[in-house]
């Protein structure tokens, strides 16, 4: 047996349960196959991809917390601090119920080539919890924000493991616990990012996932003698990463026609409002229903259909395996030529595959939303100097930032005799990085 099919096989067989985990593992080392075939006795030997799906370090904890009832609730919250070879622990925490161990580590895996991808040194990591912000008062969001930092505050650090938001974590939320981190570790410093202006944020941070997302997207394009003005977009998603990839398509001359929640998608002809969609999410926290109410000619339908939509491009931006085989046949049977992954792992495989034989142009989502924690390296920087940098400084490091990650991936796709397919070229440049740090720092 090969040394890929190997080491897939003990994944699934050593983590049961993980269907999120196997999948996120299968799609990088499937795609690295060439470059470890090229390098099997020395991997083999050296148990080298052993040691990268086996995180460094994983942490489950208890958090209970008091409702406004006065019940107590309890929680699971976790931190897997998957690869620390090229820097620090770097990635979000997820507030959803479906979170478990094996999304988290799918998450960190992942988290691992993107984050060597931004040529910054941050490592990989993530973590977060069940626990559901939806619905939930103020006070019981830092009711849980405070019980779940009282535990994780242990093991993180503005030197080791720097967490950030993901989805149900935003500002709210990453407030409550840098309070909580300083209260208890009597530190005012960079432990997490995404942090308000008014204490260590980055400017355009916010912004930083759905504008890296256009900026690749429209690199992406350009190499391909296409261009993004004028072309019709579907988004999926209408939080953080949806809202600013809307934002930014717009700005470049793109119409956006759809958007999505949990519960249902809006269609707008005309393209869609951001400034409403904000308020919705972002100030009322309420459904896409009330969309109709800012733009009386939308459409709003339940369920799921954006995929169905005739659009240009395909921007996922909501959650993991949102984008299926038969949404990829209607994509293509309706002239979409391009899809980037806004979202993390999207698409599923053979979603991916259909659409890559099929010739859409296709970014990994480890590529294209890598400007989120690109920009937050870019608040560490900035929390270290203890300076602040113009929102211009830091969206034109951005945008270099895309750029490059754009070039690196198509390079190394055509090194290895696959030219266009940037999931393999995004692969190959995230793990040759990490791969040459653990080289070099010997069996650890
Ligand atoms: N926030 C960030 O900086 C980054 C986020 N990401 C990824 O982008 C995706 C979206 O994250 P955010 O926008 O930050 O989260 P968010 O919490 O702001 O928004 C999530 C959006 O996805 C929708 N959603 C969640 N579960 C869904 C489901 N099962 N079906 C349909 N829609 C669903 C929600 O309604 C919401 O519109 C996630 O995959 C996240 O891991 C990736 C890179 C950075
Ligand atoms: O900004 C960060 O540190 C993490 C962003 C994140 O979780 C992601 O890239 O998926």
């Amino acid at each position: 047996m090969s040394y890929v099919d190997e080491v897939i096989a003990k994944v699934v067989a050593q983590n049961p349960a993980e269907p999120e985990f196997h999948q996120a593992v299968k799609e990088v080392l499937e795609s690295l196959r060439t470059v470890i075939e090229a390098n099997e006795d020395k991997f083999r030997k050296d148990a080298l991809l052993e040691r990268l799906v086996n995180p460094e370090r994983q942490f489950k904890f208890r958090v209970p917390w008091v409702d406004d009832k006065g019940q107590v609730q309890v929680n699971t919250g976790y931190r897997v601090q998957f690869n620390s070879a090229i820097g620090p622990y770097k990635g979000g925490l997820r507030l959803h119920p479906s979170v478990n161990l094996g999304i988290i580590k799918f998450l960190g895996f992942e988290q691992i080539f993107k984050n060597s991808l931004t040529g910054l040194p941050i490592g990989g990591g993530k973590g977060g919890s069940d626990f559901d912000p939806k619905g939930k008062s103020d006070r019981e969001v830092m009711a849980f924000c405070q019980s779940f930092m009282t535990e994780l505050c242990k093991y993180i650090g503005a030197d080791t493991d720097v967490p950030a938001g993901d989805i149900g974590t935003g500002a709210r939320e990453i407030g409550f616990m840098f309070g909580q981190y300083k209260r208890i570790r009597g530190l005012y410093e960079g432990v997490l990012t995404g942090k308000g202006l008014s204490y260590g944020g980055s400017l355009a941070r916010t912004e930083a996932t759905g504008y890296g997302l256009l900026y690749l997207t429209q690199e992406m394009l350009k190499m391909n003698g296409k261009e993004l003005a004028g072309k019709t977009v579907c988004i999926s998603g209408s939080g953080n990463v949806a809202i600013y990839a809307c934002q930014k398509a717009q700005q470049l001359g793109a119409k956006v026609v759809t958007m999505s929640d949990s519960t249902g998608w809006v269609y707008d002809a005309e393209g869609i409002d951001v400034a409403a969609i904000k308020e919705i999410k972002e100030v009322n926290r309420a459904r896409l229903t009330e969309y109709k109410k800012y733009r009386p000619n939308s459409e709003y339908h339940e369920g799921r259909g954006v995929w169905n939509v005739k659009c240009d491009i395909a921007l996922p931006c909501a959650t993991q395996n949102e984008l299926l085989l038969d949404d990829a046949k209607a994509l293509v049977a309706n002239g979409c030529f391009a899809v980037a992954e806004g979202a993390n792992m999207p698409t599923t495989i053979e979603a991916t595959e259909y659409l890559q034989a099929n010739g859409i142009l296709f970014a990994p989502g480890k590529a294209a939303n890598a400007g989120g924690v690109a920009t937050s390296a870019l608040e560490m920087s900035q929390n270290s100097e203890r300076l602040s940098w113009t929102f211009e400084e830091v969206d034109a490091k951005l945008q270099n930032i895309m750029v490059n990650i754009c070039h690196n991936m198509a390079d190394a796709a055509e090194r290895y005799g696959m030219a266009g397919n940037y999931v393999a070229g995004a692969n190959i440049a995230g793990f040759e990085k990490v791969v040459d740090a653990m080289n070099a720092q010997g069996i650890v």
